[in-house]
């Protein structure tokens, strides 16, 4: 049983398709399951996904049959991934923006804009008792690097992994929003920092794979406790045969790192479907920055969407038949050690969820007796900082993990104070070298005065000979290396 709600849509034939190919299409819908597949061979093949939406499929279908479970879920702070796949050209990004962010009509409003609507909804519905913060991050993996699209000059954002908050993206810019309205506009400042260029098959291409993240932080007056969920949203970009689209130089190489990160995500899903039962499969996350970010989507830890795009034109049967053929595996995705099976999922999912909350509550809530709220937060922020994880689902790990911290803590006020100690002495030897040359410059002076007074030939030769022993002692006090 898949953990992953997987679904296709094919979007109509484009005019060019039109022009250069008639009407001659390679799917004819039997259910909102179930459809037949022609290649170019004309043979037939069946495919059936959670839901098929053909092409005169709206954008509120596909909202509410994909999304807004997830979306729900993600103001109960149950993380969840929703991923457009398929060829260039197939129709990922018009069923994730629209048209366009900002200026289309609700009705062809993309995933994007209805579950910003989502999520302000459903926090609407729980206001009074429950106090909700949502902020937005915007990532591209561009030719394998991850850059933050609300700060250009963060280009190469490193991914972390945490036991507690799972896959992070560290110092990334998290931008607070207060209404849809405001969660569009600072949305499209995002996409147009998006690399985008011209392909073949559509003129706008998605040369790099967006990733949209809503983290919903949810604060229970009452109970003073925070729960946090995250809402990621994946553009990926589109696959493409290079040697169909005759690239080359730049775009060639973008084709080239979209289609190895592509085909590390299909190597992922092939580990997590092909794996004995019972036995840990390795599974090459760590292959591409893409599966990487998607570890906790693909792994078992996050409520999962997939949404394969496909060309209906016979043109492009052999793309369409290979983006459903991912949709069919990502469909056998089993449970994960951290994942539960569909039946159960949305029971155990929570009952888990509750049984890990009320323990790592009971931690936090016995440091708030002692603490204030920001020295718990920092203390949090302490234990990521040092590469210090802990299971929230063990007091025994969070107490070794708050003495791990502990020790660090202890071992630098240590390594400070020896510092101190070091210093001290320097300064110590320093001032006494100090003190014997005041001494020696105050009896030259004594003697210098007498010498004056007397005009005695003796004093004067004991003043030549204290000269000369004054200039050896500052000759080596000069060698003398004061302390930093
Ligand atoms: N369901 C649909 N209804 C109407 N037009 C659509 C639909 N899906 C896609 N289109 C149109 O098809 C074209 C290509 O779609 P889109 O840009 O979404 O492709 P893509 O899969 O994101 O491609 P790439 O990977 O190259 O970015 C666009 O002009 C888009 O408006």
């Amino acid at each position: 049983m898949s953990n992953i709600t997987v679904c296709s849509r094919f979007r109509p034939l484009s005019s060019k398709e039109k022009i250069n190919h008639g009407d001659n299409v390679c799917v004819h819908g039997i259910d909102a399951e179930t459809f037949v597949f022609k290649d170019e061979k004309e043979e037939n093949f069946s495919f059936s996904f959670d839901r098929v939406f053909y092409e005169k499929s709206e954008q509120a279908e596909v909202y509410e049959f994909l999304a807004l479970p997830i979306v729900r879920d993600a103001v109960n702070a149950i993380n969840g991934t929703i991923i457009t796949y398929g060829q260039t050209g197939a129709g990922k990004t018009y069923s994730m923006e629209g048209p366009s962010v900002l200026e289309c009509d609700e009705k062809k409003q993309g995933l994007l804009q209805k579950a910003a609507n989502g999520l302000f909804e459903c926090i609407k519905s729980t206001e009074g008792a429950v106090k909700h913060t949502i902020k937005l991050s915007m990532v591209e993996i561009y030719m394998e690097k991850v850059r933050d699209l609300f700060d250009l000059s963060k280009d190469n954002i490193q991914i972390k992994e945490s036991r507690v908050q799972g896959i992070l993206l560290s110092d990334v810019t998290e931008i607070a929003i207060f209404d849809p309205a405001e969660a569009l506009q600072i949305l499209s400042s995002g996409i147009a920092n998006r690399a985008v260029g011209e392909t073949q098959m559509n003129m706008a291409s998605s040369r790099s794979h967006c990733i949209y993240i809503f983290t919903v932080q949810q604060g229970l007056a009452k109970e003073k406790r925070v729960k946090c969920g995250k809402l990621v949203l994946v553009d990926l970009a589109g696959s493409e045969k290079v040697e169909k689209t005759g690239a080359e130089g730049r775009v060639l190489e973008e084709a080239k790192s979209i289609n190895r990160s592509l085909s590390a995500l299909g190597n992922v899903i092939n580990a997590l479907t092909c794996g004995s039962s019972g036995k840990a499969n390795y599974i090459p996350y760590r292959d591409s920055k893409l599966t990487r970010i998607l570890q906790d989507a693909l792994g078992g830890n996050s409520r999962t969407a997939l949404l394969c795009c496909c060309s209906p034109s016979s043109s492009n049967a052999p793309e369409s038949l290979s983006t459903l053929r991912f949709g069919t595996r990502a469909q056998h995705i089993k449970a994960s050690p951290r994942a539960h099976c569909k039946e159960d999922y949305t029971k155990n999912h929570e009952a888990s969820h509750a049984t890990k909350y009320e323990l790592r509550e009971r931690i936090l809530n016995k440091m708030r007796e002692r603490m204030e709220l920001e020295d718990v937060k920092l203390l949090e922020e302490l234990f990521i900082l040092e590469g210090i994880f802990f299971d929230a689902n063990s007091v025994e790990e969070l107490e070794q993990a708050f003495e791990d911290v502990t020790m660090q803590t202890i071992s630098s006020l240590h390594q400070a104070v020896e510092d101190l100690v070091c210093t001290t002495e320097e300064l110590k030897r320093e001032n006494k070298a100090l003190k014997v040359r005041l001494a020696a410059a105050e009896r030259l002076n004594g003697l210098q005065t007498e010498a004056v007074e007397n005009g005695n030939a003796n004093v004067l030769q004991k003043i030549s000979d204290l000269l000369s022993q004054f200039v050896s002692w500052v000759r080596s006090l000069s060698a003398f290396k004061m302390p930093k």
